[in-house]
């Protein structure tokens, strides 16, 4: 640490603070575990009372506002972010690893959420109903839920957490959010944009701090009217419990496990390219990565030969690198998962046909990086296909058939998303059909979605509700059917 390095704040009542306690924590660089990205809060339950006290106060004069009229302070926070996409990439990059293009992409794609629900300000929020009283007017319309909490995960800096906030300002809700301390300082330039565009204090509030204390304490304040939560299955199942628990609505967005079938009669570059495209981009960190690649037998030896191929050329190295394709772990205790789970894949008996080492010297070592990892040789019910590990690691499982395959895909307790390869229609609609998923794909990898599109799994991957598109106003609206007669 240098005394330049910089210091980010909680966000409250639409100033910056530090946290009432004074203490702080470091944002690491995962490629080199030395270089300390910025010293950021460690906030304590009473800047979240502070935070949410502000969000109650100014969720009034919010909601009161046209759609068109909130819709525009969305439209130049848009502006303002575009504007700063290299700084909020490297930011992003540093803190979490992931390559620079990458990094850039996701905030243009904030950008494209942000303008996205602008728009909805101005589109119709409600159905006019045939009343059984020939003299009455029947229709609906929508309420904000009020104060909504925001807890999102470091593997999507950006989008996730303006995926959730957008809709829930754009529908007059105020904001509580809490980004992951992993990628804190990301989130504080995220924040600085909405500054920037002048939104009213109080509307939208960020606190730094650790999950028991700050994202528990969101989960459990009587005030915060419904939670959005995006991470890992054991803290989301909590957060739900906690918001059952005291009657606040809730949203929750998990794990997955997601499936890649490659059939008999697929082409087979394009069924490499995506495997190696959804499972290990983002250093395979992403809820929708691929991580169990089912081959059917004709084409398993031919495509996992093309697949190593491929593989082998991937350079591993630090994301602010031009060369760079594979960042590393964005921390420590995920890189820690991922070599474990590598441990325990050799030990039930998989075979690690390439990869799955931590780099030893040069500059990598002092990163937390892990080689892209390829099993042989899986059967579905070992852990590595059957856990997600959320890290470079595919495993290749044979099957006999399309029937087989599609059983194997569904052989898991997550549902988020899941592709075929093929080039038979009859094969495609049987997998769209049967796929216990909330995303399936065609011809294309697993990860990658769609902003105006519902997004969400089945199973054990979500709460059962979608995000992003319009499917966001069943969240951060509540439906009121009116009736009203002269
Ligand atoms: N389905 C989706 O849309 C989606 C998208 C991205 C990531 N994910 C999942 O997120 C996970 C990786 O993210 P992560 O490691 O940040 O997840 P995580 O569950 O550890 O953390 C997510 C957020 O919850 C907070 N948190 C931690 N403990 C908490 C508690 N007791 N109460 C309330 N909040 C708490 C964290 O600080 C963070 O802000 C993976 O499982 C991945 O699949 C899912
Ligand atoms: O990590 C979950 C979000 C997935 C996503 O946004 C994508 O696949 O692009």
């Amino acid at each position: 640490m240098t005394n330049s390095t910089p210091v980010y704040r909680n966000y409250i009542n639409g100033e910056w603070r530090d946290s009432e306690n004074g203490k702080t924590q470091h944002s690491i660089n995962p490629a080199n575990k030395n270089e300390i990205v910025g010293i950021i809060p460690d906030s304590s339950k009473q800047d979240l009372e502070d935070a949410v006290a502000a969000a109650k106060a100014a969720k009034l004069a919010w909601r009161k506002l046209a759609g068109v009229q909130r819709g525009n302070f969305l439209f130049k926070v848009a502006d303002i972010m575009e504007s700063r996409t290299n700084e909020i990439g490297e930011a992003m990059t540093m803190e979490m690893g992931k390559t620079l293009p990458e990094a850039k992409g996701e905030t243009a794609r904030g950008v494209a959420i942000l303008r996205y629900y602008a728009g909805e300000g101005m589109r119709k929020i409600g159905d006019v109903i045939p009343s059984s009283d020939a003299d009455a007017f029947l229709y609906t319309t929508r309420s904000p839920i009020g104060t909504v909490g925001v807890i999102s995960p470091w593997n999507f800096p950006v989008a996730i957490p303006i995926w959730k906030i957008a809709p829930a300002l754009i529908y007059g809700n105020s904001v509580v959010w809490k980004p992951a301390t992993e990628t804190a300082v990301t989130a504080a330039k995220v924040m600085q944009c909405f500054h920037d565009a002048g939104l009213p204090s109080g509307v939208l509030n960020m606190i730094v701090g650790s999950g028991s204390v700050i994202g528990q304490g969101i989960a459990e304040h009587a005030d915060i009217n419904g939670i959005t939560f995006t991470g890992s299955n054991a803290v989301g199942k909590a957060v739900g419990q906690a918001a059952l628990a005291r009657g606040a609505k809730y949203q929750l967005e998990m794990g997955g496990k997601n499936p890649i079938i490659i059939a008999a009669d697929a082409d087979l570059d394009l069924a490499v390219e995506a495997t190696i495209s959804g499972g290990l981009r983002s250093t395979g960190q992403k809820c929708t990565a691929t991580s169990r690649v089912i081959v059917e037998k004709d084409v398993y030896e031919e495509f996992k030969s093309k697949l190593l191929g491929k593989v082998a050329e991937l350079k591993v190295g630090n994301g602010l690198d031009s060369g760079t394709w594979l960042g590393p772990c964005a921390n420590e205790k995920q890189m820690d998962t991922v070599l474990s789970y590598i441990n325990k894949g050799v030990e039930e008996g998989a075979v690690l046909l390439h990869g799955g080492t931590r780099p030893a010297d040069g500059d990598l070592a002092d990163g937390f990086y892990v080689t892209p990892a390829i099993f042989d040789k899986v059967t579905s019910r070992m852990s590595i296909a059957q856990e997600e590990i959320f890290g470079p690691v595919l495993t290749l499982i044979e099957v006999n058939d399309m029937q087989e395959a599609i059983e194997l895909a569904n052989d898991t307790d997550y549902g988020l998303s899941a592709s075929i390869y093929t080039r038979n229609i009859g094969n495609a609609m049987l997998f769209v059909q049967e796929m216990e998923a909330g995303l399936v794909r065609v011809n294309a990898e697993t990860a990658g979605v769609e902003l105006q599109a519902p997004f969400g799994g089945m199973k054990q991957s979500s709460s059962h509700s979608r995000e992003q598109g319009q499917a966001a106003i069943e969240f951060y609206t509540s439906i009121k059917t009116v009736f009203i007669k002269p």
